[in-house]
């Protein structure tokens, strides 16, 4: 595999069984390159969900071949999947699930705490500069029940950056965000993969968040039906 390329679908076929078996991915076969900002595109059933959890190694029912980093993922364990996500991948969904009652600090470092890859003071310092980042330090001790949507986020955002992850999968990541909210949000991704090379891959409707990404797949049918630059 090329050095470049940090991921790479070959020839996934996807079926669901009930109610009746149906193929639900066509042969999916695409590259992602380090630090691209890729936004998947397509109609409501197009199948855009269903790769993404297959890209972000939730899903192992498939057919094909998942590569991440070099490392064969299709036809590992669960467990070793569970494990490889905690290192090398960041999520943001539509709805970001973080604790109530925690605060917007704590919940950025619970996932660095889980891998225990780090010491609390340094992963403290890690969550606070990540919040930086984000621009959402001086509330890293609110309770994130207290942040508005958009600064939730944010800091959802910044919790999937805390184990300094090779790619961020986001799905819907503005879906529940006023048009205000949903530039900042794109203009972070967007710095992310110009400053840092944080490579993000990102399931939207939203045209002109795809639209202003590195490259647009767009998913028909569970096929690829374009690829734009
Ligand atoms: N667990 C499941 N069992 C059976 N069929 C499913 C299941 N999940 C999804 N599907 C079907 O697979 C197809 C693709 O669904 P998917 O959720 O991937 O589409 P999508 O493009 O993400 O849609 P949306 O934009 O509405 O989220 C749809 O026809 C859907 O009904």
């Amino acid at each position: 595999m090329n050095n470049n390329i940090i991921l790479e679908a070959r020839h996934i076929n996807k079926y669901f069984e009930q109610p009746a078996k149906f193929q639900v991915l066509h042969n999916i076969g695409f590259e992602v390159k380090q630090g691209e900002f890729l936004s998947i595109v397509g109609k409501s059933g197009s199948g855009k969900s269903t790769l993404l959890y297959i890209l972000s190694t939730m899903d192992t029912a498939y057919e094909g071949e998942l590569w991440i980093q070099g490392e064969k993922l299709s036809g590992k364990k669960k467990d070793q999947l569970a494990k490889f996500r905690n290192e090398h991948l960041g999520f943001v969904f539509q709805f970001h699930y973080l604790l109530p009652e925690f605060t917007a600090l704590e919940n950025v470092m619970l996932p660095a705490l889980k891998l225990k890859k780090w010491s609390q003071e340094v992963i403290e310092q890690k969550a606070h500069e990540k919040l930086k980042l984000l621009d959402m330090d001086n509330y890293a001790g609110q309770l994130s029940s207290r942040l508005s949507g958009g600064q939730q986020q944010r800091v959802a955002i910044a919790r999937a950056l805390i184990n300094e992850p090779a790619i961020i999968v986001a799905d819907e990541p503005t879906g529940n965000l006023d048009t205000g909210n949903t530039s900042v949000v794109f203009g972070i991704f967007k710095a992310l993969s110009r400053d840092f090379h944080q490579t993000i891959i990102t399931v939207t409707h939203d045209e002109t968040f795809a639209g202003n990404s590195d490259r647009i797949i767009e998913m028909s049918d569970g096929t690829i039906i374009h690829t734009q630059k």
